[in-house]
């Protein structure tokens, strides 16, 4: 990337929105990456970075005052933009990086979809491709490019595990075989998942057994497909993004599927979107003809709605779960309340409590309904949604879930909660 493009280094000195800066030199079409403050000089000149742009000071937190630019770095005698004594503006970052260090604008959407499709051309020839397809955003997008690329070169796995929303898995095979084309192997693997999960109650344990569940069946498709030489991983910027306070440790590395590379044996990892923030894949998916109801999808759990259907998981109660989930998240979107949100869902408490439907008393379950906003997921607020929409919603969730009687609205911020139940 940094080869092809004008680039600016951003030395992170601790500062707690190391990415906000980076996002905003980015939105001005500039590419640019983030390292610790401490990145040895070498590193840092193999970018062949025209500015550097010093994270710390006042307007990053106190925690990075005092911290110092290694004299080798300084020693480059790149121009510099220090954070520290500097207010944060746009306007100002723009001057500095357009008319000061005369960095050109051409880091684009389009640019690096073209940039990024010819390179994986070369480095796969005519070699095959496996990609792990969730329909979230991020393997999506991988796929698109990985199919501009290649073509039938790539197969996509899709593991539907029953725990997926609503018409997901149609909506998967959707996208990606009927409008793309794209070879997608799509595995309906519900009641294999289910007879494991039988009698397990323990959050902990249906995750591991989901897990591991997953992995094996994804290795038996890949062992059926016979040799592939690379496996594609949708590892995204704020995965590797390393930290100028921890050390320069990764931060997290969820998308390696299970371990899935370590037990067969590929040629290579291709990781099409690592340098990329969860919008700028976003914005490559959407230019790219991904339909919106995959870009912008919300962030799903990996086992699905087996967080959100508490205690053992069975059809019926994924089924009453799903329904309910779909009328509230439809109803969100239908009145406009989507967009205030970061996440909407229901969630089938494991409660169940009495009713009265037509002068017969009834015995059913408890839905919770939980909207919460967040923009680093690390904290998040409810959204007060009106009492008017929260009743029509719940009236209807009631009447038409069968063995639904009650529906209630989590009204917790994170923390003390989470955002999921389980
Ligand atoms: N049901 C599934 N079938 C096939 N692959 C999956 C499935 N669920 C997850 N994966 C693979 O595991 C990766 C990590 O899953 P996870 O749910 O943690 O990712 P994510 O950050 O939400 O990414 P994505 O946007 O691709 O869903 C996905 O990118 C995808 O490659």
């Amino acid at each position: 990337m940094a080869k092809q493009h004008d680039c600016v280094v951003i030395l992170d000195f601790g500062a707690i929105n190391a990415q906000m800066v980076a996002k905003a030199v980015r939105q001005r079409n500039i590419y640019c990456e983030v390292l610790p403050y401490t990145t040895e000089v070498d590193r840092i000149v193999a970018l062949k970075p025209k500015a550097l742009i010093l994270q710390r000071g006042k307007a990053c937190g106190e925690r990075t005052l005092g911290r110092e630019l290694p004299a080798e770095t300084a020693a480059l005698n790149l121009p510099v933009l220090d954070m520290a004594v500097s207010s944060w503006e746009e306007t100002e970052m723009r001057d500095f990086l357009v008319d000061t260090c005369g960095l050109s604008q051409d880091w684009t959407t389009e640019a690096f979809i073209d940039e990024t499709v010819a390179d994986l051309r070369v480095r796969i020839g005519d070699r095959k491709v496996l990609l792990a397809m969730s329909g979230g955003v991020d393997s999506s997008v991988c796929a698109a490019l990985l199919h501009r690329a290649v073509g039938h070169q790539l197969t996509c796995v899709f593991v539907d595990h029953g725990c997926m929303r609503m018409d997901e898995p149609r909506q998967i095979e959707e996208v990606f075989r009927g409008q793309f084309g794209i070879n997608l192997v799509s595995v309906n693997a519900e009641e294999r998942f289910l007879k494991k999960l039988k009698g397990i109650r323990d959050p902990e344990k249906k995750r591991a057994i989901i897990g591991e569940e997953f992995i094996r069946v994804f290795e038996e498709e890949a062992r059926k497909l016979g040799d592939l030489d690379y496996f594609v991983q949708g590892t995204i910027y704020p995965d590797i993004i390393e930290s100028g306070w921890d050390g320069g440790k990764t931060v997290k590395a969820h998308h390696n599927v299970g371990g899935l590379p370590d037990r067969i044996d590929f040629k290579g990892i291709l990781e099409p979107v690592k340098y990329l923030f969860k919008d700028e894949v976003r914005k490559v998916g959407e230019a790219m003809g991904i339909p919106h109801v995959v870009t912008r999808r919300q962030p799903f759990p990996g086992p699905g709605l087996a967080v959100r259907c508490l205690g053992e998981l069975t059809l019926e109660k994924l089924e009453i779960l799903r329904k309910a989930d779909a009328i509230f998240r439809k109803s969100m979107d239908d009145r406009g309340y989507g967009t205030q949100a970061s996440q909407y869902f229901a969630v089938l408490t494991n409660a169940q409590s009495v009713g009265v439907t037509d002068d017969a008393r009834t015995y059913g379950y408890v839905i919770a309904l939980r909207a919460v906003q967040t923009t680093d997921f690390m904290t998040a607020g409810v959204v007060p949604l009106p009492i008017d929409f929260l009743t029509e919603v719940a009236g209807r969730i009631a009447a038409e879930v069968k063995d639904v009687n009650r529906v209630v609205y989590d009204i917790t911020s994170k923390p003390p909660a989470t955002i999921e139940w389980e």
